[in-house]
C-alpha cells in the first residue's frame, strides 16, 4: 500500500511562481508555474526523527490487520504522517542559524544596544532576588515554627526587600526590552525595505508582490517578539535555573542529581520537538504567504472575477491553501500535545522523587524537614525554569525558522547600478545608439528577445517603434532605462556607454510614461510632481498638465489638483495624461512614451497626436522622443518609424516611405484600418 505523503507542491500551480535555477540543470527552461524559491517541493520529516524511517516493522498477516498496522506506523514518531518538509528546506534551515539571526538583530539595534545591556542588568538583579526568595521563605517559616522571633522578623524584612527589588527590576527589565523591541521592528522593516527597493528588475520578476509585503508585515512583527519575549525570558530562566541548581546541590546532591537527570531528559525530548516546530513554523509562514497572495490576486482582479463569475472557484483556491495550513498546524498541535504530555509526566516525577528520596533521607536523619522544604521549592523553580527555557527556545526557533526568508532577503546587496558612481554629463543632448545589442530576460535565458540590434537616434529626433505584440519594443525601452542590462552589445548616450553613466542622473533626465497605468494613492498634484527634485510652483504644474491635455479634466475633479487619486476615479486615458504631465514637468532630454493599448481610445489618440506635434515644433527646448505606438495613426508625424519583428528591426523610414515599401508596416496599417472600419 502506498504511504500517503503530505505534498503541498501540487497546489502551488494555482499561483504563478518562478523557481530558482537549480545547480544540476542550469540550462533547463524554467516553467512559469513552479514553487516559490524557498517553498518546499515535497514535505517530509526533518532530522533527527528521520532516523526512525529505516526501521522495518514486521507486517502482520491479514489485510485489515496490516492496514491498521500500517496506519499505526504512519502516526508513530518518524511515520509518514509527520512528513512536512523536504531536503531543500533542511538546507535552508541550517543555513540561517538561530545565532546568526540573533546577531543580525543585535547589529540592527546599532546605537541603541545599550538599552538591551541595561535591560540585562535589571534582568540579573531581578533573577538573583527571585531565586533567593524560596530559601528565605523556608527559613522564615521554620524560624517561626522554632519560635525564633528576631530571626523570623529579619527574614520577613529580607523577604519584603527582595520582593521590592524583584518587582522594580522586573518592571524596568520588561520596559527596556519593550523599547528595544519597538526599535528593532522599525529597523528591521526599514532594513528589509531598503534591501528590497534597491534590487534589480529580475529580482522583482522573480518575487511575488504579496510574498514581499507579507515578509515586511507579519514576518517582521513576529521576529521582533524574539527580543521582546523569548531572549530575555530565556536569559532570566537560565539564571534562575543555575541559581536553583546551586541551591539544590548545597541541600542534597543525590536529590539535586535526580532533578538534573529529569531536566536533561526533558531537554533531549525538546531538541527533537523544537526542530520539528521550527520546520513547521517555516512552512506555516510560507503557506500563509501563498494564501495571502491568492487573496491579494483575487481582490485586485475582482472585476474580472465578477465578470467571469468565478467567486466560488476563487473561494475554493483560497480554501485549498487554508487546508494545507490546517494540515501543518494539526501536526504541530499533536506534536505540542506529545511535548506537554512528556513535560507534565516528568515534572510530576520530580515530586515523586522528592517525596521518596527526601522522605527516606529524613527518616535516616541525613536531611532535615527545612532542607526538604527548600528542596521541593527549588525543584519547582528548576522544573519551571526548564519548561520556560525550552518553551521560549522553541518559540525562538519558530521565529527564526519562519523568518529565514527575511534574513535571506536582508542579506541581498543592492543592485550594482546603485553602488557604482557613474559619469554625469554637463548636459544631455539625447543622442542614442544601440550597437549590436542582444538580450534575453534572466528568467527565460533560452528565449532571445532582441538579437544583434543596431539603432541610432539623433538628438531631438522623434521616433516611433511599431511592430506586432511581443516583438520587443518595450524591452528596448527597458534597456534604455537600464532596467535590464543587454546580454551582448552596447548602448551609448551622447557617445558614452550607458553603463558608465550615473544611473540616477540619467533617469532624472529621462521622462518615461510606461504601460502601467497606475497612479500613486495621493493627490493629483503630488502625482504630477512625483520624482521631481526641484522646487515647483502651481503655475508650472498646471502648465505641464495643459500641455498633456490634462488640465481641463483635473480642474473638473471635486478638489481639482488636490483630489486624492484612487483606483476608479480616473479613466485609463486620464491616468496616462497625468503620467505625461509628470514626464513633461521634468523637461527631459529624452522622452519615452510607451502607449498602453487599453488606454488608447480615439480621444487619447487625438491627444497623443497633439503631444507628439508639440514635441516636434516645441516652444521650449527640443528633445529626443521615443514613442512605442499601438495605434499607428498616432505616429504618422514621427521623424522616423522603426518597425520591429521578432526582436529585430525589419524596416525603418517615414510614414509615406514605409507605406510605399509594402512591407510589414503597410501590412499593419492595412489591418488596423480594416479593423477600425469594420
Ligand atoms: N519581465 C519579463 N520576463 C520574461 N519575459 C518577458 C518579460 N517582459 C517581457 N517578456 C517577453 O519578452 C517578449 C517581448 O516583450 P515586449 O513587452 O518587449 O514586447 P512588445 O513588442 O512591447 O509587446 P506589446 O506591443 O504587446 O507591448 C515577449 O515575448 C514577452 O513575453
Amino acid at each position: 500500500m502506498a504511504i500517503p505523503s503530505f505534498n503541498l507542491c501540487s497546489s502551488t500551480k494555482f499561483l504563478r511562481f518562478h523557481s530558482k535555477p537549480s545547480l544540476a540543470g542550469s540550462n533547463r527552461k524554467l516553467p512559469l508555474v513552479t514553487a516559490p524559491t524557498s517553498f518546499p517541493s515535497e514535505f517530509r520529516l526533518p532530522s533527527p526523527l528521520t532516523r526512525y524511517r529505516g526501521f522495518k516493522f514486521p507486517i502482520p498477516r491479514g489485510n485489515k490487520q496490516s492496514e491498521l498496522f500500517e496506519k499505526f506506523r504512519e502516526v508513530l514518531p518518524g511515520g509518514s504522517w509527520w512528513n512536512i518538509c523536504d531536503s531543500e528546506n533542511e538546507t535552508v534551515n541550517s543555513a540561517t542559524s538561530m545565532w546568526s539571526a540573533l546577531w543580525r538583530m543585535w547589529e540592527l539595534l546599532a546605537n541603541d544596544q545599550w538599552i538591551v545591556s541595561v535591560a540585562f542588568g535589571f534582568l540579573i538583579v531581578a533573577a538573583a532576588s527571585e531565586i533567593t526568595m524560596p530559601r528565605v521563605l523556608a527559613e522564615s517559616i521554620f524560624s517561626a515554627q522554632n519560635l525564633q522571633s528576631s530571626a523570623f522578623l529579619m527574614k520577613a524584612r529580607l523577604l519584603a526587600v527582595l520582593c521590592f527589588i524583584s518587582g522594580v527590576s522586573s518592571g524596568l527589565r520588561s520596559g527596556c526590552f519593550s523599547i528595544a523591541n519597538t526599535i528593532l521592528i522599525k529597523r528591521l522593516r526599514e532594513a528589509l525595505y531598503s534591501a528590497l527597493i534597491f534590487q534589480n528588475m529580475p529580482f522583482f520578476d522573480r518575487e511575488e508582490v504579496g510574498g514581499l509585503t507579507s515578509r515586511l508585515g507579519a514576518d517582521c512583527q513576529r521576529l521582533s517578539h524574539v527580543i521582546a519575549n523569548d531572549v530575555h525570558l530565556i536569559a532570566r530562566n537560565v539564571l534562575q535555573a543555575i541559581g536553583a541548581v546551586i541551591n539544590l546541590l548545597t541541600l542534597s546532591w543525590p536529590l539535586a542529581l535526580s532533578s538534573l537527570l529529569i531536566c536533561s531528559v526533558l531537554a533531549t525530548i525538546f531538541m527533537v520537538y523544537g526542530q520539528y516546530q521550527k520546520t513547521a513554523a517555516k512552512i506555516t509562514q510560507d503557506v500563509t504567504a501563498c494564501a495571502n497572495m491568492a487573496v491579494e490576486e483575487t481582490f485586485s482582479l475582482i472585476r474580472t472575477v465578477r465578470a467571469y463569475g468565478t467567486e466560488v472557484k476563487e473561494h475554493g483556491r483560497y480554501k485549498q491553501w487554508l487546508e494545507k495550513l490546517a494540515n501543518v498546524n494539526v501536526r504541530e498541535s499533536v506534536a505540542y500535545g506529545f511535548w506537554t504530555m512528556s513535560f507534565s509526566t516528568l515534572y510530576r516525577l520530580t515530586q515523586i522523587f522528592a517525596v521518596l528520596l527526601g522522605g527516606m533521607s529524613i527518616m535516616t536523619g541525613n536531611v532535615s524537614t527545612e532542607q526538604l522544604t527548600k528542596y521541593v521549592l527549588y525543584c519547582e523553580w528548576l522544573i519551571y525554569a526548564t519548561w520556560r527555557i525550552v518553551d521560549n527556545i522553541s518559540s525562538l526557533l519558530q521565529a527564526t525558522g519562519a523568518n529565514e526568508k527575511v534574513f535571506q532577503l536582508l542579506q541581498l546587496s543592492p543592485s550594482d547600478q546603485f553602488m557604482s558612481q557613474g559619469v554625469k554629463l554637463q548636459r544631455l543632448m539625447g543622442q542614442i545608439q544601440f550597437v549590436d545589442v542582444s538580450f534575453h530576460y534572466p528568467s527565460r535565458p533560452a528565449v532571445p528577445i532582441l538579437e544583434n540590434l543596431h539603432l541610432s537616434v539623433q538628438a531631438n529626433e522623434v521616433i516611433a517603434l511599431v511592430g506586432p505584440s511581443g516583438s520587443g519594443k518595450t524591452t528596448l525601452v527597458h534597456l534604455l532605462l537600464r532596467l535590464y542590462e543587454p546580454t551582448n552589445g552596447q548602448i551609448y548616450i551622447d557617445g558614452f556607454p550607458l553603463k558608465d553613466l550615473d544611473v540616477r542622473w540619467l533617469r532624472e533626465n529621462i521622462g518615461y510614461v510606461g504601460q502601467e497605468l497606475e497612479l500613486f494613492h495621493m493627490d493629483v498634484k503630488s502625482n504630477i510632481t512625483y520624482g521631481c527634485h526641484r522646487e515647483i510652483c502651481q503655475e508650472e504644474i498646471e502648465n505641464a498638465a495643459r500641455r498633456a491635455y490634462a488640465h481641463e479634466f483635473i480642474s473638473a475633479l471635486p478638489d481639482g489638483y488636490q483630489t486624492i487619486v484612487h483606483d476608479s476615479l480616473l479613466s485609463g486615458g486620464q491616468k496616462q495624461r497625468i503620467a505625461i504631465a509628470r514626464a513633461m514637468l521634468r523637461y527631459p532630454a529624452i522622452l519615452i512614451l510607451d502607449e498602453a493599448t487599453s488606454a488608447l481610445d480615439s480621444e487619447s489618440e487625438h491627444f497623443v497626436k497633439g503631444i507628439l506635434q508639440e514635441f516636434k515644433n516645441g516652444k521650449d527646448a527640443k528633445r529626443s522622443v521615443i514613442v512605442v505606438a499601438h495605434r499607428l495613426s498616432t505616429i504618422e508625424a514621427a521623424d522616423r518609424i522603426i518597425v520591429m519583428d521578432g526582436g529585430r528591426i525589419v524596416e525603418m523610414g517615414n510614414h509615406k516611405d514605409l507605406l510605399l515599401n509594402k512591407g510589414l508596416y503597410s501590412h499593419l496599417v492595412k489591418i488596423q484600418r480594416n479593423y477600425l472600419e469594420a
